[in-house]
């Protein structure tokens, strides 16, 4: 298997977000290439690693002040074995091809874990919507999805949001597809609702990592009731993560921006909560503003110069990483055990690092990866698809009936794969197990393309 990784060190040296993606999966998967030779012969490894089609260009946009100003779009469209490509944009200035190719590369073993017809690609640009007036945006997403249009459709390739990517910005992406297209179709997800949108689409990545944690603490006859939880981010999956958290009766005590947390020991409640999808939603402003509302509650921020995050340094049962890639370095992740965490489930993908992920799996905590705990986003949208093709709306119950379903799924065919290829109750394995399954048999099937 090391050749696979030479493969792509050779090609792509400096990704390193999408070598990590991609190692993880390797490592996971070496003993169902060794069981089933077939997988080995018809390359199936040395595809998957391979994008079926990258789109990069230029997007020109006017400021406010009349200049021009030019970002780079992408979008990679990783593999459709099992659907149209599938899988959000990101609007943030780190964005880059590493990250578009790993985000897209675990979106699809994320995909074919949810039991949806869908293929798997991600896309974005390093535009960033902070301090940006709304026509600022809207200009922006229509020069972006000028070039990208020619690229989508609804059995081809039907993005959705993700970091930077919320709401307004589906709608203006979605007003100049209709128009370049003169078609009304369910190209994007997370549409609003007056639009061909599905309830519990934006409820849904963080909805269902509860609903993750919640199976795999049954799995130890506990559940989330009266348990101290750390999240981190404050954007749509942090905010529902807390939300449901809330509704299930634990408590929460953090939240977090790209320039600090804010730890709360009463509690973030529903109150609290609301005021937050006010700052980050509508106001658009930073996590500190919490801690000036709500003066118990202490603001830090961010120090470059240290080793670890300090949000993860408190004491807690569970975790709910929640903001971006590689935000649990392996000090924090020996913090968190340190003070009792035992379960971690991560709404966001891939936020913790390898040398992390070995403490975790090490120390026995019940840690499940992004790609099957943070997989309800995608699989409603899934759901939004199919209620687009079929002209009908389920209701809110419904939606989040099926979506709670698929978590439960999930996390019985990861449970399974773990058991059969022999590291029982390794998450790791068996989601990356059973989604590389899915896909190879599927790509077995429809031969060599
Ligand atoms: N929106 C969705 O349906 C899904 C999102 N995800 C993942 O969840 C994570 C969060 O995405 P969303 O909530 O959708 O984005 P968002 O844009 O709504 O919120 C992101 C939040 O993370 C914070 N953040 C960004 N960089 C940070 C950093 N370096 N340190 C601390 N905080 C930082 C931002 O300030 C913001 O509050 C991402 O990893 C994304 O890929 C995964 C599955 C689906
Ligand atoms: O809803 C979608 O299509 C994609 C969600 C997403 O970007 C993700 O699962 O990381």
């Amino acid at each position: 298997m090391d050749s696979i990784l030479d493969i792509v060190m050779a090609r792509d040296p400096f990704e390193k977000e999408f070598h990590q993606a991609v190692t993880e999966v390797i490592e996971s998967v070496k003993p169902v290439l060794d069981r089933n030779p077939e997988y080995r012969h018809a390359g199936i490894m040395e595809r998957l690693i391979e994008p079926e089609r990258v789109v990069q260009f230029r997007v020109p946009w006017m400021d406010d002040q009349g200049q021009v100003r030019v970002n780079r779009g992408f979008r990679v469209q990783m593999n459709s074995a099992i659907g149209p490509y599938k899988g959000g944009m990101r609007f943030h200035p780190s964005v880059n091809l590493s990250i578009m190719k790993f985000l897209a590369f675990e979106q699809v073993f994320k995909n074919a874990l949810t039991t949806l017809p869908i293929g798997g690609g991600k896309g974005g640009s390093d535009f960033d919507p902070k301090g940006k007036s709304d026509n600022e945006v809207m200009r922006f997403c229509q020069s972006f999805m000028c070039e990208l249009f020619r690229y989508l459709g609804p059995y081809t390739d039907v993005p959705a949001g993700d970091i930077g990517v919320g709401g307004r910005e589906i709608g203006y992406l979605f007003g100049m597809y209709k128009k370049l297209k003169n078609e009304f179709s369910g190209v994007l997800t997370g549409k609003s609702l007056n639009w061909g949108g599905s309830l519990i689409r934006p409820e849904a990545t963080g909805y269902g990592s509860v609903f993750f944690a919640d199976e795999m603490l049954s799995t130890r006859k506990q559940s989330l009731k009266d348990k101290v939880c750390l999240v981190s981010g404050s954007g749509n999956v942090a905010q529902y993560t807390i939300e449901k958290l809330n509704h299930l009766g634990a408590k929460v005590l953090t939240l977090s921006d790209s320039s600090g947390y804010v730890y709360d020991e009463k509690g973030i409640d529903d109150a609290k909560l609301q005021y937050i999808m006010y700052l980050k939603n509508v106001k658009r402003g930073r996590i500190k503003e919490y801690a000036e509302k709500y003066p118990k509650a202490v603001y830090t921020a961010f120090d470059a110069g240290t080793d670890h995050n300090p949000l993860w340094n408190h004491k807690a049962d569970c975790v709910f990483p929640s903001a971006t890639q590689n935000e649990i370095n392996a000090k924090d992740a020996q913090n968190l055990v340190n003070n009792g965490v035992y379960m971690v489930s991560e709404g966001a993908n891939m936020p913790t690092m390898p040398d992390g992920i070995d403490i975790f799996l090490d120390n026995n905590i019940l840690y499940a990866p992004g790609k099957a705990a943070n997989a309800g986003g995608v699989a409603v949208s899934g759901l939004e698809m199919s209620q687009n093709s079929m002209r009908i709306r389920w209701s809110r119950q419904e939606v989040e009936s099926r979506l709670k379903s698929i978590m439960q799924s999930i996390h019985a065919s990861c449970l399974l794969a773990s058991e059969e290829y022999g590291t029982p109750g390794n998450y790791v394995n068996g989601a990356n197990i059973a989604g590389f399954i899915k896909v190879a048999d599927s790509m077995m099937d429809q031969g060599i393309v």
